[in-house]
C-alpha cells in the first residue's frame, strides 16, 4: 500500500524507543516525510512546516494530550491528528474524536500496523481533497465570466460589471432574456465567482417538470407523504444548502407554488411534503425567465409580493442580434472550439458568411448560433465556411423577431429546432445518440420529434 501523495508526518512521542519504532514503520513509504519530536513544545514550535498528519502521545511530559490537541487544531484546523494513548480510556477517546481527532490508538504490539493503515487512509483523503480543490478550480475557471462568457459589445460589458457586483454579494439575482441568451451561464458564472462556490449550484427548470411532481422536487417529501412516496426524498432547496439555487423559467410556476415559494423565502425554512420538522434554507437564490415578469404581474399571473422578493439585482441579457460584432466573435470561437474537439482542420468564415450572420435575427440566440456553426463545420469540406453552409431559416433573414409575440416565437423556434436536428441527423447518418450529444439535448427529445414526424431518419 503506497500513497501517491507526499505526506509530512510529525510523530510526537517522549518514549524514544517507541517513537523510533513508529518512525521506522512509517519511513517504509518513500512518500512520507517523518519528523520526530519528544515534547509538545517542540511540536508546536514547528507547526509552521504545515504537517499533514500528527501522531500525538496523550501523556507528554510538558502537556496533557487534549490541551496540546486543541492548540494544534487552533493553528492547523485541517491537520489530521491521531492520538496514541498508553491505556484505553473510552471517555477521553470519544471526547477527542468529537473535537475532531482523526483516530485514537492504544499502545500495544499492533499499534504500528494500525497506524500504518490510518496514515494510508489519511493519504487517500488528502488526495481526494486535492482532487476536489483542483476540480473546483477548473470549474471556477470554466465559468470565469471573462473566459466563458464571450462578448465585447457595450451591452455585454455592462452585463459583466453586474455579474461582478452580484458575485461579491449575496443578493437575489433575476436574469431575463430570450431563450439561448446565456441566462444559465450567467447564473453559473456568478455562483462560481462567489464565496458560495465551494457548495452546490442546483439548477431546476420549473417549466420542464410536471406540476404534480414539481412540489416534491422543490421541497422534498417524507416516506409515505403520498401514494408512490416509498422513500424520503431531499428537495432541491435542501440540496442547495449553502450554495445557489437557480430556478429557471420562474414565470411558469403556478400560483399555489408561488405562494409556497414566498413562504419559504419569508421564513427561510422548508418543510418536506408530509413532514413536520422545518429545515433551515440558506442558499442564494437566482431566477430566470424569458418573459416580462412585470407584465405577468400586471396580468395577474404572477404574485406581486413574490415579484418584489425575487427581483433583487435584475440582469437583462440582450438578444444576440443587438450585440453587434459579438456575433462574429462568438462564431469564430465556437468554430475553433468545435474543430479542435473533433480534429477538423481549423476553418474560417468567408466574408459572405460573416455578412449573413450579422444580418440574421437569431431567434434562438447563442444556442442557435452555436448549432449553426457546428453544423456548417461538419458540412464544409474545405477550410472556408461559405454562406450556403449556414443553415439559417430562409424566411427569417432580414426580419426582426417580436419579443412580445410569444406564440409565433415559440412556434418558429420549434420549426427551427426541428430544422437543426434534421440537418444533424442527416450529417450523422441518423445516429440519434451522437446528435443528442452534439446538440446537448436529450435523446428522448429527438425520439419524440421522430414520433411526431417533425424530423425523419433518412
Ligand atoms: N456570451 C456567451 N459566450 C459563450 N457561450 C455562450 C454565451 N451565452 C450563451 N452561451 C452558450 O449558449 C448556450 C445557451 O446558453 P444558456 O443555456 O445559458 O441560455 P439560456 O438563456 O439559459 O437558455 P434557455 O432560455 O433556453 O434556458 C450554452 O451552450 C452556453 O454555453
Amino acid at each position: 500500500m503506497t500513497s501517491s501523495l507526499p505526506i509530512t508526518i510529525f510523530i510526537v512521542e517522549d518514549n524514544l524507543w517507541y517513537g523510533e519504532l513508529l518512525e521506522y514503520k512509517l519511513a517504509q513509504n518513500p512518500d512520507y516525510t517523518v519528523r520526530r519530536f519528544t515534547t509538545a513544545k517542540d511540536c508546536l514550535a514547528n507547526l509552521g512546516e504545515q504537517p499533514d498528519l500528527i501522531t500525538l502521545d496523550y501523556s507528554l511530559p510538558d502537556g496533557k494530550g487534549d490541551q496540546v490537541f486543541r492548540q494544534i487544531k487552533e493553528r492547523l484546523p485541517d491537520v489530521a491528528v491521531i492520538i496514541i494513548s498508553g491505556q484505553e480510556d473510552i471517555r477521553t477517546a470519544i471526547g477527542l474524536l468529537r473535537q475532531g481527532a482523526y483516530d485514537y490508538l492504544v499502545k500495544d504490539e499492533e499499534t504500528a500496523d494500525r497506524l500504518w493503515n490510518a496514515v494510508g487512509n489519511v493519504g487517500k483523503q488528502l488526495a481526494l481533497r486535492q482532487e476536489n480543490a483542483r476540480l473546483r478550480e477548473q470549474i471556477g475557471r470554466k465559468y470565469d465570466p471573462k473566459r466563458a462568457i464571450l462578448g465585447s459589445s457595450q451591452q455585454m460589458r455592462h452585463v459583466f460589471s453586474l455579474i461582478e457586483k452580484a458575485a461579491r454579494t449575496n443578493i437575489t439575482v433575476s436574469i431575463s432574456g430570450e431563450t439561448g441568451t446565456g441566462k444559465e451561464l450567467v447564473a453559473k458564472a456568478i455562483h462560481f465567482q462567489s464565496e458560495r462556490s465551494n457548495h452546490a449550484f442546483v439548477a431546476i427548470n420549473v417549466a420542464a417538470i410536471p406540476r404534480e411532481l414539481l412540489e416534491s422536487e422543490l421541497f422534498g417529501h417524507e416516506k409515505g407523504a403520498f401514494t408512490g412516496a416509498v422513500n424520503r426524498r431531499i428537495g432541491r432547496f435542501e440540496e442547495a444548502h449553502k450554495g445557489t439555487l437557480f430556478l429557471d423559467e420562474i414565470a411558469e410556476l403556478d400560483l399555489s407554488l408561488q405562494a409556497k415559494l414566498l413562504r419559504v423565502l419569508q421564513e427561510r425554512e422548508v418543510n418536506r411534503l408530509g413532514g413536520t420538522s422545518t429545515i433551515p434554507f440558506d442558499a442564494r437564490l437566482m431566477v430566470a425567465t424569458h418573459r416580462d415578469l412585470a407584465q405577468e404581474v400586471q396580468q395577474g399571473r404572477f404574485r406581486e409580493d413574490l415579484y418584489y422578493r425575487l427581483l433583487g439585482l435584475p440582469i437583462v441579457l440582450p438578444p444576440l442580434r443587438e450585440r453587434g460584432q459579438d456575433v462574429l466573435l462568438l462564431a469564430e470561437a465556437f468554430l475553433q472550439e468545435f474543430c479542435t474537439q473533433n480534429n477538423l482542420p481549423n476553418s474560417r468564415l468567408s466574408p459572405d458568411a460573416q455578412q449573413l450572420l450579422l444580418q440574421y435575427p437569431f431567434p434562438g440566440n447563442i444556442r442557435e448560433l452555436k448549432a449553426v456553426i457546428e453544423l456548417a463545420a461538419v458540412l464544409t469540406d474545405g477550410e472556408i465556411i461559405q454562406a450556403q453552409a449556414l443553415s439559417l431559416r430562409r424566411q427569417s433573414a432580414g426580419m426582426t423577431v417580436s419579443e412580445t409575440d410569444e406564440a409565433p416565437q415559440d412556434e418558429s423556434l420549434r420549426a427551427q429546432t426541428a430544422n437543426i436536428v434534421q440537418r444533424y441527423l442527416d450529417a450523422y447518418k441518423g445516429n440519434i445518440l451522437q446528435v443528442a450529444a452534439k446538440l446537448q439535448i436529450g435523446k428522448s427529445t429527438i425520439y419524440r420529434m421522430v414520433q411526431n414526424n417533425e424530423v425523419r431518419i433518412r
